[in-house]
């Protein structure tokens, strides 16, 4: 089984020795097991699925041949043929069903309900990178609720568009300072024949707006069925219409489903049944103006939401201040009884905004952007920053770019995101000189934290005591955070770009499409390789093979240099191919991507459609000019390719993320740099 390396913590206690990684078992690394159906003429998607989980795939007309076949290849069927073979299966793959929303084909709800997931898709323009992040959450690779626990505070953009459309143009700007999406399902208005819009959109329409939603942003999506009751459109006379609602909506790989408290318990505890990999928000919302958060009562409607939810929300609509103190002192006293699930309570109304500002899990949001607010007293992020620094919540920084003149667009798109968001901080670009000048800028008094770039060698930096696992295994800091330790102001050095290269290689690939396959890795050092040999071992990767540089630090087990031309076709085809050399050599990889360059049934260059199979990655980390580009080259020679501006927009996204806790999407950093495809 694949070793992953687990890069998350971080303590003061970690000082600088030479210490093992710890790594991990993980049982994500088995290759899933998937019957997939189609419509006829539609197979072209079954080779995309499989290729984006890195497996074999068959076509199949017989459920039989299904069982009977191996676990490890990916087989896709006829919808008409499965439904007259129904009453013989075994259940004994993730039957998914996928649907072409722009094909001939109608879609039908009954084949959806006998599947436990449904992927809906246009080939008009098809977005592969959806469908990596759909496999990815359904079958358990990615945790974004995980990762968001993690986050000091987050929020969440409540769209109110009645048709998604409208949002798309404005999307990137709209949701930076979020760390999720609501779809309001039930604002959405679908068009009749008659003029008229739906009373409630069709599942039809819902899930073709959700499909358009997801298509373009990377957030976790929030599926929301607000009741007549409590502000929203949804009529409460059939329950089960909320409950095949969020059913679909788990069927769909939403991220977070919102359900109201008030459902039956019998309805909310079948949706926690079959939640699969989606998280639960349980809501309640009163607005009769007489709620007492005080009450009795109000503890136990927070521990009936917590039997069910992963989140338990709970808005009141108030008239005074005295209500602010109190929704505080039950915020304090119901996390201290019970620190999970967390707890997101606000009071709504203009009174009930100091606590929109001391809320911390899943405030919601608006946006200038937005036809309306969702709610009463919503604000938008930039107006929650600016407030919580005049209430002395957020005090004004100097958040350092150190680092040579080649970052200052980083630079500019520091100081872009912090106008954008209100953020009090100021930006300060210091050039790095030799010896002593980062600990020197660290002793400044208002110094908030810091990126530097190229990074700093972890071993000559002893006033960095503290280390994250990925910073000290890799022996490098790119970013320098600050954090409060009993009283105490402890500065920690961070590495980010692993996880940019991590972000990169995971955008069209499910985490086990890499678990056990070899990867080749070039540079000049180990050094400039470090943080991708990292990268690589966090998704299982199995052999590591180097050229240019022979591994002896920590993460030196399983990489194994290449020294000849005869070592070269003893070892296995990698599947992986990153360069770190300087643009002036970049071009050494070239006859390699030409050698190993894609073709055979798992990667056969061109799927039906324009959709794209690869099979194969190649990362160039190089910037700078240089008179071919090598990934020109690798894309036709069939490679999915990915250039230094794609992992340092990913790494951008990353620091900011761990310096002002702030999420920004990639597109926006893309957008926000103004110079192409990329930042630098
Ligand atoms: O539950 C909530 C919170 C909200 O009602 C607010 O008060 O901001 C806005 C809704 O869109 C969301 O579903």
């Amino acid at each position: 089984m694949a070793t992953m390396i687990q890069a998350e913590s971080v303590s003061t206690t970690q000082l600088k020795e030479v210490g093992t990684v710890q790594v991990q078992e993980i049982p994500s690394g088995d290759k899933p097991a998937l019957l997939l159906l189609h419509g006829e003429g539609e197979d072209d998607i079954v080779g995309i699925f499989a290729d984006v989980l890195g497996q074999p795939w068959e076509t199949t007309t017989s459920l039989e041949q299904v069982k009977a076949g191996p676990q490890g290849t990916i087989y896709g069927m006829r919808s008409s043929l499965a439904v007259s073979q129904a009453g013989s299966w075994d259940q004994s793959r993730v039957l998914i069903n996928t649907h072409c929303v722009d094909g001939p084909h109608p879609r039908d709800d009954s084949i959806t309900e006998s599947c436990d997931f449904e992927y809906l898709y246009t080939v008009s323009t098809f977005f592969r990178r959806d469908v990596a992040r759909f496999l990815s959450l359904i079958l358990g690779q990615i945790s974004p609720h995980r990762d968001l626990t993690k986050k000091a505070r987050t929020t969440l953009i409540s769209t109110t568009f009645p048709d998604v459309h409208a949002a798309l143009p404005n999307l990137d700007i709209l949701s930076v300072g979020a760390d999720a999406i609501e779809i309001r399902v039930d604002l959405l208005e679908e068009p009749l024949k008659d003029g008229s819009v739906s009373k409630v959109p069709s599942l039809k329409y819902v899930g073709e707006q959700l499909m358009l939603l997801r298509q373009r942003t990377e957030l976790p999506i929030i599926y929301t069925t607000r009741c007549t009751k409590e502000n929203g459109r949804f009529p409460m006379d059939d329950p089960n219409l909320f409950f095949k609602y969020l059913t679909r909506a788990i069927q769909w790989g939403c991220e977070y489903i919102d359900v109201e408290l008030w459902l039956p318990e019998d309805i909310r505890r079948k949706l926690a049944e079959r939640k699969g990999c989606s998280k639960i928000i349980s809501a309640f919302h009163d607005f009769s103006g007489n709620f007492k958060w005080l009450a009795p009562e109000t503890q136990t409607l927070f521990e009936r939401g917590a039997v069910y939810g992963d989140i338990v929300k709970m808005y009141v609509l108030v008239n005074s201040m005295q209500e602010n103190m109190e929704l505080e002192y039950f915020r304090t006293t119901i996390q201290t009884k019970y620190p999970h699930p967390p707890f997101s309570g606000l009071n709504m109304g203009p009174t009930g905004q100091l606590t929109r500002t001391m809320n911390k899990i899943f405030t919601p949001i608006t946006h200038p952007l937005l036809p309306m607010i969702a709610a009463p007293g919503q604000l938008s992020a930039a107006q929650i920053n600016s407030a919580l620094h005049s209430m002395g919540q957020m005090p004004k920084l100097d958040i350092y770019g150190i680092g040579s003149f080649r970052s200052t667009s980083q630079a500019m798109f520091f100081e872009k995101c912090f106008n954008e968001l209100s953020l009090p901080h100021q930006f300060m670009f210091a050039e790095r000189a030799p010896k002593a000048s980062i600990e020197y800028i660290l002793r400044r008094p208002k110094f908030g934290g810091a990126y530097i770039s190229p990074p700093l060698v972890a071993a000559s930096a002893p006033y960095l005591p503290a280390l994250s696992n990925a910073a000290r295994a890799i022996g490098q800091v790119d970013t320098v955070l600050v954090r409060q330790e009993s009283g105490q102001q402890v500065f920690i050095g961070d590495n980010a770009t692993w996880k940019g290269i991590r972000a990169t290689l995971s955008r069209d690939f499910v985490p086990s499409a890499y678990s056990g396959r070899a990867a080749l890795l070039l540079a000049n050092s180990e050094a400039d390789a470090s943080a991708s040999i990292f990268a690589l071992k966090s998704l299982g990767i199995g052999p590591v093979y180097t050229i240019g540089f022979k591994a002896k630090g920590s993460l030196s087990t399983e990489v194994e240099p290449v020294r000849s031309v005869e070592d070269m076709k003893r070892l296995e085809q990698p599947f992986v191919i990153i360069s770190a050399l300087p643009a002036e050599k970049s071009l050494v990889v070239v006859p390699l991507l030409k050698h190993y360059r894609v073709n055979g049934k798992t990667g056969s260059g061109m799927g039906g459609h324009g959709m794209k199979l690869s099979g194969k990655v190649f990362v160039d980390l190089a910037s700078g000019p240089r008179k071919v580009d090598p990934l020109d080259i690798a894309t036709s020679a069939g490679w999915t390719a990915y250039g230094s501006a794609d992992v340092s927009a990913w790494t951008t996204v990353e620091m900011i993320r761990l310096l002002v806790g702030q999420n920004t999407p990639y597109d926006f950093v893309q957008l926000a740099s103004g110079v192409g495809r990329g930042l630098f």
